[in-house]
C-alpha cells in the first residue's frame, strides 16, 4: 500500500500529529497526517487531498523527506514522507480525530506506528555529516578545524581516528565532545560504544566490519547508532541492528579509499529506497551535492575533505 504522509511544521518548530482512531490499523497511536495514494494520484496530489480531507488545510511548500517501506504483519506499506513547510488554512479535526503540536522532545516520547522511527530520525538530522580527517600530531589545529566547520553550520560530526591508540582516542573524543557541545552539535564516535558513553558522545558510528560482528538489536539507550554501508547486504545488517542512520559509499571514487568500486548516484538511490532510516551519501562529495543526494532519496552528504576547511591541505591522509 502506497501512502502519502506530511510532517507539518509550524514556525516554532513544532510538528502536527493526529491520533489514529482506536479501531484503525495501528489504532490509538499518533501519526503524521496522510493516507493512501489512490489510482491516478502522485504522492504530492494525494498528500494535498488527504491534508484537506483530514485537516482542512492546503500544503503550499513541501519537500521530500524520506521514503520508508515497512512490513506490518497484516500489510506492507510504503510511506512517501514530505516535510510541509507552509500551508494555508487553520488545521481542524475534520474526522473527529485528536491532534496537537509537538516539539522534537515530545515527539520522541510519543507512541508512533513502527514504520515511523525513520521519519523522526530524518526530522532530527541535518543535511550534512562531517567526518574528521585523520588527526595529526597538532591537536590544537585538529580541534580548530572542527570548530571552523561548526562555525560554517555543521551540526553533526563523526570523530574518525583510526591511527591512534585507545588513550589518545579518548582524549581526542573528550575534546571533540566539548567543541561540539559549545556549538549545539552532536558528536558520533567511530569506535566502541563503551568509549562513546564514557566520553559523553551523542552516538556511536559502526564500521561495516563492526556491523558483521554484532548479533541482534543493539540497545544503547539514548545513544544514536550509525553505520557505514557499501552494499544492500550491509544495509540489511544495519536495519537488524536498529541503526538511526547510515552512510553509503563510495558514491564517487575517492582518494581515501582508492580501488573501492563506486556505487554512483543510481546505486545510492537504490540503497535509499531500501533503507527504512535516513542515509547520507559519501565519497568525493561536498555541499554542492546535497541537493542531488536529496533528490535521490537521501538525507544529505557526509564528507571528510568536502566539509573540512581548505579540505586538501589538512586531509592529505584522509
Ligand atoms: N497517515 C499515516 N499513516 C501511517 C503512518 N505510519 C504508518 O505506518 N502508517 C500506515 O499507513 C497506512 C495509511 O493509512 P491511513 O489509514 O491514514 O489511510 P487513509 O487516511 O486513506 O485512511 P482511510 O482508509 O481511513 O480513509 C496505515 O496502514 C497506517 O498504519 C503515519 O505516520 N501516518
Ligand atoms: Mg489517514
Amino acid at each position: 500500500m502506497q501512502v502519502a504522509v506530511g510532517a507539518i511544521v509550524r514556525e516554532d518548530g513544532r510538528y502536527l500529529l493526529s491520533r489514529r482512531r482506536a479501531d484503525a490499523h495501528q489504532g490509538g497511536r499518533w501519526e503524521f497526517p496522510g493516507g493512501k495514494i489512490e489510482a491516478g494520484e502522485t504522492p504530492e496530489t494525494a498528500l494535498d487531498r488527504e491534508l484537506y480531507e483530514e485537516l482542512g488545510i492546503r500544503p503550499l511548500i513541501i519537500r521530500p523527506l524520506i521514503s520508508i517501506a515497512h512490513r506490518y504483519p497484516e500489510r506492507h506499506v510504503r510511506l512517501h514522507v514530505y516535510r510541509v513547510e507552509s500551508f494555508s488554512g487553520t488545521p481542524e479535526p475534520r474526522e473527529g480525530q485528536a491532534f496537537d503540536w509537538f516539539d522534537e522532545t515530545a515527539l520522541c516520547a510519543l507512541s508512533l506506528p513502527d514504520a515511523n522511527r525513520g521519519i523522526v530520525a530524518a526530522l532530527r538530522l541535518p543535511d550534512r555529516y562531517l567526518i574528521t580527517p585523520e588527526p595529526d600530531v597538532d591537536e590544537a589545529r585538529f580541534f580548530a578545524g572542527i570548530e571552523a566547520a561548526l562555525r560554517r553550520g555543521v551540526r553533526l560530526v563523526q570523530l574518525r581516528a583510526k591511527s591512534v591508540d585507545e588513550h589518545r582516542l579518548r582524549l581526542l573524543a573528550s575534546g571533540a565532545v566539548d567543541v561540539c557541545r559549545r556549538h549545539g552539535a552532536r558528536l558520533m564516535l567511530n569506535g566502541r560504544p563503551e568509549l562513546a558513553r564514557v566520553v559523553g558522545a551523542d552516538g556511536v558510528h559502526l564500521s561495516a566490519s563492526q556491523l558483521q560482528t554484532v548479533q541482534g538489536r543493539l540497545d544503547l539507550e539514548n545513544l544514536y547508532i550509525a553505520a557505514s554501508c557499501h552494499n544492500e547486504r550491509e544495509l540489511v545488517l544495519a536495519g537488524r541492528l536498529g541503526v538511526d542512520f547510515a552512510v553509503c559509499s563510495p558514491v564517487r571514487p575517492t582518494a581515501s579509499h582508492p580501488g573501492a568500486p563506486a556505487i554512483g548516484w543510481l546505486g545510492f538511490e537504490a540503497m535509499c529506497a531500501q533503507a527504512p532510516f535516513p542515509v547520507y551519501a559519501l565519497g568525493g562529495l561536498d555541499t554542492t551535492d546535497i541537493e542531488e543526494a536529496r533528490r535521490r532519496g537521501g538525507q544529505g552528504v557526509a564528507a571528510i575533505r568536502g566539509l573540512w576547511e581548505g579540505g586538501q591541505a589538512y586531509a592529505r591522509h584522509a
